[in-house]
């Protein structure tokens, strides 16, 4: 069911140029006014990270085998490119940004996109990458500053397919199976549906999240948008890392109330638990691919201004020439997004949750020829309607675990809803 390229089509055209000092003071500034929402890509934390628009290249998929045959297309796709990179390094190059379906049974399509133009920034270092397919080098872009994007107006928000009500009653029965022993944890989430006064921008969108939540990944691709603190895998130079992410509290504003609230969460025996299957998801996925590990005993408390959560890091030296893609498929769904165990977990989001997750869960990220890359989690997103340039789900979900209150998981994924929700109200 997907877009293979024949070799002919595959052949990718690239150059890399170092941009001078001063040039990209701000990478979310640069992302060109005129691409069409669905062209913007973003991945970008703390004023680094990649950001692209128009289309080089496209591949979507769908099913049990959209990560391999996304694997395959790139592969394919850098074979026989040609490749002028005076930079260098992670990020440089042809990149494809992708993001995937959370489940193989979505009947939407996972996307890996190339950008005509990406603009790269790392450690102080900027660069532009143009590509395209065909035979001659493609011009270089000249990179400067966008026209602002304008704010989306009024915002009237719905209920998704279930309201909050019906939502709770559907996480209280999940308590009531892992109570039976029927499993150990399992992800819940809901959406919400926002429709605007006027046509929604993801470039205002990624602008207001990065004023907010700087120690997040802020992303978008093919039309889902966000800002993620959870790192599925990152891969650079054959060493890989993970930021697993399970356990919330939410702030309260008051700062040192929300400390004692950090203490206790380091301690809740709830929470700990539910970390502790998300940290042993990552681990023994990323464990078959790599000769040594690194994994912490105990989690920090990761501070965000809507919630904190308990965090790992984890890394490895990858022994078996995995690319970014391919860890990501191994480690997706991790408990973090799915529960404990994974099939079990899988068959109640299933049975319970009525929504389909779409590219909500999912990874989603970038990955150059080399195969490096950073892959998130696709959380406190929206996806962009297809059909109405002024509506924008949102999703967000919660781990039930045995002592999970079902009033205290809604209260949760409000807490979550509330970067997208911000930045969609935000009036400047
Ligand atoms: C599922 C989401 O978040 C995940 C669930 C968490 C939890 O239940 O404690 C914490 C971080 C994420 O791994 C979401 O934000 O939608």
């Amino acid at each position: 069911m997907s877009t293979l390229p024949t070799a002919d089509a595959a052949r990718l055209v690239s150059r890399t140029l170092a941009l001078p000092e001063g040039v990209v003071d701000d990478l979310l500034a640069v992302i060109s006014a005129e691409a069409p929402a669905r062209e913007v890509c973003s991945w970008v934390r703390r004023g680094d990270g990649l950001v692209g628009w128009g289309t080089a290249a496209e591949f979507t998929g769908h099913g049990p085998s959209r990560f391999e045959d996304a694997a395959a297309w790139w592969r394919a796709m850098c074979a026989g490119a040609v490749i002028r990179n005076e930079v260098g390094g992670p990020g440089t190059g042809p990149v494809t940004f992708g993001s995937m379906t959370y489940a193989a049974r979505s009947p939407q399509a996972s996307h890996l996109r190339v950008p005509a133009v990406v603009v790269g920034r790392r450690a102080g270092r900027a660069w532009v990458t143009t590509t395209t397919v065909g035979e001659a080098l493609p011009p270089t872009e000249v990179v400067t500053e966008a026209a602002s994007p304008g704010a989306p107006g009024e915002i009237a928000f719905a209920d998704g397919p279930r309201t909050a009500a019906e939502w709770e009653i559907a996480v209280a029965e999940a308590v009531t199976r892992i109570n039976h022993g029927d499993l150990d944890k399992v992800v819940l989430a809901r959406a919400l549906v926002a429709r605007a006064e006027s046509d929604l921008e993801p470039r205002w969108l990624l602008r207001r999240l990065a004023e907010r939540y700087d120690n997040t990944w802020v992303f978008a691709v093919a039309g889902l948008v966000g800002a993620t603190p959870e790192m599925l895998v990152r891969l650079d130079r054959g060493l890989a890392s993970s930021r697993v992410l399970a356990g919330t509290i939410r702030r309260t504003g008051d700062d040192v109330h929300d400390l004692a609230l950090a203490a206790s969460l380091a301690r809740s025996s709830k929470d700990l638990e539910e970390h502790e299957y998300a940290v042993r998801s990552v681990a023994d996925a990323l464990g078959r691919h790599c000769g040594s590990m690194n994994v912490p005993e105990s989690p920090f408390v990761l501070h965000l201004p809507n919630v904190m959560h308990l965090a790992t890091d984890v890394a490895g030296a990858v022994d078996d020439g995995s690319t970014s893609l391919d860890l990501a498929a191994s480690l997706h769904p991790s408990a973090a997004v799915c529960g404990t165990p994974t099939a079990l977990a899988d068959d109640l989001i299933a049975e319970l949750e009525g929504l389909d997750r779409g590219r909500y869960a999912g990874p989603v990220g970038w990955m150059d020829a080399s195969g490096d890359g950073e892959w998130g989690i696709a959380l406190r997103c929206g996806q962009l309607a297809d059909d109405d340039p002024r509506a924008i789900t949102l999703f967000a979900g919660c781990g039930i675990v045995a002592g999970s209150a079902p009033d205290d998981e809604v209260a949760e994924s409000d807490a979550k809803f509330l970067p997208m929700r911000d930045a969609l109200t935000a009036t400047a």
